[in-house]
């Protein structure tokens, strides 16, 4: 019979371990590089296929079951995604996650059981204002995870920057800005780091969803 200490056996992923090593330090990680470029313009295509489509609906907060639409705290249309019913491009995103999710569970016993992912298109002009993702009255939620699908030609200047309300060591809030660049990938603590989304001055695309306990 395998030994414990084998169950736990996996081999070392740097992207995996820098992005561990930067949640443990700062509660949050931007990477360039977690998906390959290809499914990066899969997810963009597949995504404006399903908005043409008007697969969408306007987001909401509060939790599934008890909607309110509010205008004037988030702008943005969503499509939940279901693993049960996913294409191809949806497969190699949520195969990235699982591999992670195990690796968080392996490595930082971190109890990861479930996941919920949607996307999002944010129209010119929308955004959503200082929030904390736990206050969609689910508490399981460990990790946000966002990839952004924007067009390859965006720049900072068109904004639809994720502000991020952090704490310096003297527990001072300060505020960073991370720019929705083609691919980037930013994940944080969902219980833990109070955010915002910034207008832009054109139509800004996303993947967004948690990593959950329970
Ligand atoms: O799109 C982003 O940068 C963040 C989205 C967000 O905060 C949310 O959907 O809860
Ligand atoms: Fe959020």
């Amino acid at each position: 019979m395998a030994g414990l200490a084998e169950q736990l056996e996996f081999e070392e992923n740097p992207v995996y371990e820098q992005l561990i090593e930067d949640i443990l330090r700062d509660g949050y990680s931007v990477m360039d590089n977690f998906f390959v470029a290809e499914t990066v313009v899969g997810l963009r295509a597949d995504l404006l296929n399903k908005y043409e489509e008007d697969q969408f609906k306007k987001a909401a907060i509060g939790n599934r079951t008890n909607e309110i639409i509010k205008s004037e705290i988030r702008g943005d249309f969503i499509l939940w995604m279901d693993e049960a019913k996913i294409n191809e491009v949806q497969g190699q995103f949520f195969k990235s996650i699982n591999d992670f999710s195990v690796y968080l569970n392996k490595t930082c016993f971190l109890g990861i059981l479930r996941k919920e992912f949607h996307y999002a298109v944010y129209p010119e002009g929308k955004f959503y204002k200082r929030h904390l993702d736990t206050f969609q009255n689910d508490d399981c939620r460990r990790l946000s995870v966002v990839c952004y699908l924007n067009e390859d030609d965006w720049l900072p200047e068109h904004g639809g920057e994720l502000v991020l309300y952090l704490q310096d060591e003297n527990g001072k809030e300060f505020a960073k800005s991370i720019y929705p660049m083609p691919g980037r990938t930013v994940i944080f603590e969902s219980q833990k780091i109070e955010h915002e989304v910034k207008p832009a001055n054109r139509q800004r695309l996303s993947i967004t969803g948690w990593l959950k306990t329970r």
